[in-house]
């Protein structure tokens, strides 16, 4: 049954679609968009298993063919969105002006079921249509956009998340943490999040798009206690000038007084440099341009205050359960072995496990601090990864493949990971494992990380 919505101005169509339905969409007249991504005139989107909201700046007329929970409600929120996009434009703007500036760091968090992550979206989107190819950066595991659960990424984005399509899987820097919950091993989450904050660094260094646009940091829902406290890891370790709050405002107090430490500092022998160079007698106009320079210099080396920006929450954003998430999940590691679209098949290969190194990443208890005297911190390291002898006991488990070039507990632990397959079937007296992939070349490399991640149907 195809059912016609006319909307006005700043209003939103919401589709709440099963995972049992499939929805068609289509803009018959006006402009539409979700997620800040324009939707093509008489296109056919196909929807399912999601949460669709269609918001029009101007009003438009949709067709909608399929069995959802649908109604229109009024985009409040979004103009306060397009009003922090610009923002961050202004920021960007500046930073092409001028080398010594950055393009805008920002971190979106807030409870769970929030709309983090459709801000991002929609703040990410809006950056590509003005031509910038910002970061972004996911660190949650639970429910990872760009890479499969258990991990953490970035990717530069340079087109459009398109609405039924999500992120591209092109090219994302991954890295394995190997669990849903970053409480499962915070010790070893926050190093994973200073490699990958490094690699953003050393990025940033390198490409002019990404030190101009910036990036864009989504988080766990997590913000009460330890939560706060990684919060606020996250912030100093990625350099975050702007936290996005939604939807709390004590939340927006407990970081209201965050400082940065200055990353780029100028040795006191290059400024001394710089100004023996300039001994020359000066103009009027030299010597203001001089002050400029030196104020400059010293805005760097000050410790700058971290902004926060609160926001509400879109009236549409809808709570997603925990049996929701499960589902979530293994559509997601469906999406990587089978495509976003669902329409490749993985390959199925059978190996011998002699030559391959299988690990595992150990979660170890850790002792509560009151368990221990005052002071004192747990002597089990709490980082530990040990050989395994293949066994029945991997059937159905994700294994990441590691970069790693040694099998020295630091490499293989914080090297960033080739790509992901899902062991079918451990034959002890065969000793050969068989295994999907989404690729059907030999693995890049022969060894593999498992955490306690697993993916039994299809
Ligand atoms: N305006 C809207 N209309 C309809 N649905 C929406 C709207 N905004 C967001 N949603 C849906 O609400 C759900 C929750 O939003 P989102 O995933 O952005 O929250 P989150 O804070 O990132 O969640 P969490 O961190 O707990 O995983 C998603 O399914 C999303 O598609």
């Amino acid at each position: 049954m195809t059912k016609v919505h006319t909307l006005k101005e700043q209003q939103e169509l919401r589709l709440e679609i099963s995972f049992e339905e499939t929805v068609k969409v289509q803009l018959m007249t006006g402009t539409a968009e979700v997620f800040g991504c324009e939707l093509l005139e008489r296109k056919e989107y196909t929807f399912t298993g999601c949460k669709v909201p269609i918001f029009t700046w101007h009003g438009c007329t949709i067709t909608i063919t399929g069995e959802c929970t649908n109604y229109i409600g009024e985009g409040v929120e979004m103009f306060k969105y397009l009003n922090t996009h610009t923002a961050l434009e202004n920021i960007r703007k500046k930073a092409r002006e001028n080398t010594n500036l950055n393009g805008p760091r920002v971190l979106i968090t807030g409870p769970p079921s929030c709309g983090k992550n459709s801000l991002s979206r929609i703040l990410l989107n809006y950056a590509i249509r003005m031509g910038n190819s910002p970061l972004f950066v996911d660190l949650d595991p639970n429910q990872n956009e760009i890479g499969v659960p258990g991990t953490i990424n970035v990717m530069p984005m340079n087109k459009p998340i398109y609405p039924n399509e999500g992120y591209s899987l092109a090219s994302p820097l991954s890295y394995f943490f190997g669990s849903i919950n970053c409480s499962d091993n915070l010790d070893y989450y926050k190093i994973l999040c200073q490699k990958l904050a490094q690699s953003i660094d050393e990025r940033v260094e390198l490409d002019e798009a990404a030190r101009t646009s910036g990036i864009v940091v989504n988080t766990i829902g997590c913000i009460e206690k330890s939560g706060l406290d990684l919060l606020k890891f996250i912030i100093k370790t990625f350099g975050i000038e702007y936290v996005i709050v939604i939807g709390d405002e004590r939340l927006s107090n407990m970081l209201s007084n965050l400082t940065l430490e200055p990353k780029k500092i100028k040795k006191e022998e290059e400024i001394k440099n710089e100004k023996e160079e300039e001994n020359e007698i000066k103009t009027e106009k030299e010597e203001e341009k001089e002050g400029e320079k030196e104020k400059e210099t010293k805005e760097i080396i000050e410790p700058k205050k971290v902004q926060i920006i609160q926001l509400k929450k879109s009236g549409g954003v809808v709570v997603i359960d925990e049996k929701e998430r499960k589902t979530i999940r293994r559509i997601l590691y469906k999406r990587y072995f089978y495509g976003i679209t669902q329409n490749l098949k993985p390959s199925s290969m059978s190996t011998s496990w002699d030559g391959l190194g299988l690990f595992k990443i150990k979660y170890l208890e850790q002792a509560p601090e009151g368990a221990l005297p005052f002071g004192k911190r747990s002597k089990l390291d709490p980082i530990n990864v040990k050989r395994i002898s293949p066994s029945s006991k991997l059937d159905f488990h994700i294994g990441a493949i590691s970069f790693a070039k040694s099998t020295k507990k630091e490499d293989l632990l914080t090297t960033n990971i080739a790509g992901f397959i899902r062991i079918t079937k451990v034959d002890e007296k065969r000793r050969r494992i068989t295994y999907i992939s989404p690729s059907s070349r030999t693995l890049p490399s022969q060894i593999i990380i498992f955490g306690q991640l697993t993916w039994y149907s299809d």
